[in-house]
């Protein structure tokens, strides 16, 4: 097990010491480590350390350099750190301490350190962490470039969420350069559907453009146990990668539409196949990284991987939008990738199962929804004349009803419980969607929508008889008032058909409107109201009368015709 653990040296405003003397800003009091830049929080959210990264990336001899940023990214337990120290060994022997480059590897029996890896199935790493030493490189045409080391909290712990191993990929492949994407055994469908799904959501957060958001792809298969099929390295990788990303025309479109999207978003895609490191590495709790313990094939094939991302030749210089980025943006890139993710702008990446009830859930109630307003118009579509109101209501409840049931009938993934909840949304947007149907009903009636006209015309009649009968003993002034009560009455109405033929002024218009409906509730309502009640009891004081005249004729009459019968 390795005995450096940089977790316990990572408070943000210690100084730390470079090997190579690039990092003179600091105090020399610490040996390089890693340096956690995204903090995960106990609410299952993260955070970024602006000073422990600037730090790091806005030293003097750092800030103006193009930036190579590597970061290794997958599921966790697979060894990733274990890795990342390998890439360290080989940095340092190259550009630290200037050693032949063929002796890289290291001692056979040093323990490897960097990184901090560990036995065990617990995960190790969190957030993301970065090497606090950055290695100046000089590219064949001269430049020098910094290389950034990155190492990522594994994906599917049984401690995160969705959305954190989202975030956490999404967010170290917008970063990076180079994306090492640490796989165990093969590459399966699951993994691509992973990828897809990350991918997506960095994708979600860049501006649009298009441009291929993602540089390059490195698919890292550790312990792949086929080497008679497709053998370790490169090549062999290549021939696996060829075979599961390729696009077929009898393929199902969700296996294409996965495949499309994969390679849409990375500039260049590759793959490597490593053999299995041995059993002492994968299971001895005592293994502290020696190489005297790890099998030769493993060796062998590491010094062909590691150069084969760090060697100059191979390095890939970050770009965000066609532009070299350098190590001050790098900063600024972090923070607003950073911002984005704490804020509540993406949508929340679910898990498959999830994802697959919501959908369920939606198209039952898009089904439910649809049998309702059809049945709906039907009753009472646009073409149908005024239905009454309380027959409306009544269809209303069948119809619901029928609508629900559908809803609840339908097959649906997520269980009971997680129906409810668009059982009530359903129910809600139904009531919404009768709301509308009974306004529009209202509108059919010709006698509210006469209201209007009808209200303005009775107050004009009226101005014109009080201004008549004021007129007839001689007070004008009150009956120039009736006049002007008049002509306003004739205007508003005037205006208020040019609004309806023309469709223009509406808010006026509506205004209009509500001032009819105040003037009728108000006044000529209860005058109205009054008046046919006075009637009808004037009507039934009459009824009365003449009901009781009659009987008292019939009363009369018959003794004398009686009398004439006796007669
Ligand atoms: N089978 C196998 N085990 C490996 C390999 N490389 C490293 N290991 C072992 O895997 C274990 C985990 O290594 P880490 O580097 O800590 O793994 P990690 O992916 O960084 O883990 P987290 O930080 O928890 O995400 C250690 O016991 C390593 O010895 C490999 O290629 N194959």
């Amino acid at each position: 097990m390795n005995k450096f653990d940089p977790k316990g040296q990572s408070k943000h405003n210690e100084k730390i010491e470079s090997g190579t003397g690039d990092m003179e800003d600091f105090e020399c009091t610490m040996k390089p480590h890693a340096i956690p830049i995204v903090l995960a929080n106990n609410d299952h959210s993260f955070c970024l350390d602006e000073d422990a990264l600037s730090k790091v990336l806005m030293q003097d001899n750092i800030k103006d350099r193009h930036v190579v940023v590597i970061s290794v990214a997958g599921a966790f337990r697979h060894g990733k750190s274990f890795l990342l120290d390998f890439f360290l060994r080989y940095m340092n022997s190259k550009y630290v301490h200037k050693k032949n480059i063929s002796d890289w590897i290291g001692l056979d029996d040093a323990p490897l350190d960097g990184f901090s890896w560990r036995g065990g199935s617990e995960r190790d790493t969190t957030g993301i962490l970065m090497w606090s030493e950055i290695f100046l490189t000089e590219l064949a045409n001269g430049e020098k470039v910094a290389v950034i080391l990155l190492d990522t909290q594994g994906t599917w712990d049984s401690k995160s969420t969705v959305k954190e191993c989202a975030t956490i990929f999404a967010l170290s492949t917008m970063i990076s350069s180079v994306q090492i994407y640490n796989l165990s055994s093969n590459i399966q469908e699951d993994d691509l559907q992973h990828l897809q799904l990350f991918t997506e959501y960095g994708r979600l957060a860049l501006a649009e453009t298009n441009l291929t958001p993602f540089q390059r792809l490195q698919f890292l298969v550790r312990d792949w146990r086929f080497p008679y099929e497709a053998p370790y390295g490169a090549v062999g990788g290549q021939k696996i990668l060829e075979k599961r990303l390729r696009v077929d025309e009898n393929q199902h479109p969700e296996l294409e539409s996965l495949r499309r999207h994969i390679r849409s978003c990375f500039s260049e895609i590759a793959c490597f196949l490593m053999p299995h490191p041995g059993i002492k590495v994968s299971t001895s709790p005592t293994f502290d990284g020696r190489l005297q313990d790890i099998d030769s094939d493993f060796k062998n094939n590491l010094k062909i991987l590691v150069p084969m991302i760090l060697a100059p030749e191979n390095l890939v210089i970050k770009q965000i939008n066609g532009q070299k980025v350098k190590a001050r943006d790098l900063v600024q890139y972090f923070k607003s990738y950073m911002q984005i993710y704490q804020g509540n702008e993406l949508p929340e990446p679910k898990s498959m199962l999830v994802a697959t009830a919501e959908a369920n859930n939606l198209s039952a109630v898009a089904d439910a929804k649809e049998i309702y307003m059809n049945a709906m118009d039907d009753v009472c579509g646009g073409t149908k004349p005024y239905l009454n109101t309380a027959v409306m209501e009544a269809e209303h409840r069948r119809i619901k009803d029928k609508a629900v049931q559908q809803f609840q009938s339908k097959r649906k993934m997520g269980g009971e419980e997680f129906s409810e909840k668009y059982k009530e949304q359903l129910e809600k947007d139904l009531e919404e969607s009768f709301n509308q149907f009974k306004a529009h009903n209202e509108s059919k009636n010709i006698f509210k929508a006469a209201r209007t006209p009808a209200v303005f015309f009775a107050l004009a009649v009226f101005c014109y008889i009080g201004s008549g009968a004021f007129g007839l003993f001689g007070a004008y002034t009150i009956a120039n008032v009736f006049n002007t009560g008049m002509a306003v009455a004739f205007i508003t109405l005037g205006f208020w058909a040019y609004v309806r033929y023309s469709g223009e002024f509406r808010d006026y218009g509506q205004q209009i409107d509500e001032t009819a409906n105040l003037i009728w509730e108000n006044c000529l309502k209860p005058v109205y109201q009054s008046l046919v009640e006075t009637s009808v009891q004037q009507m039934a004081v009459q009824a009365a009368e003449l009901a009781v005249n009659n009987a008292t004729v019939t009363v009369k009459s018959q003794p004398a015709a009686n009398g004439k019968k006796n007669a």
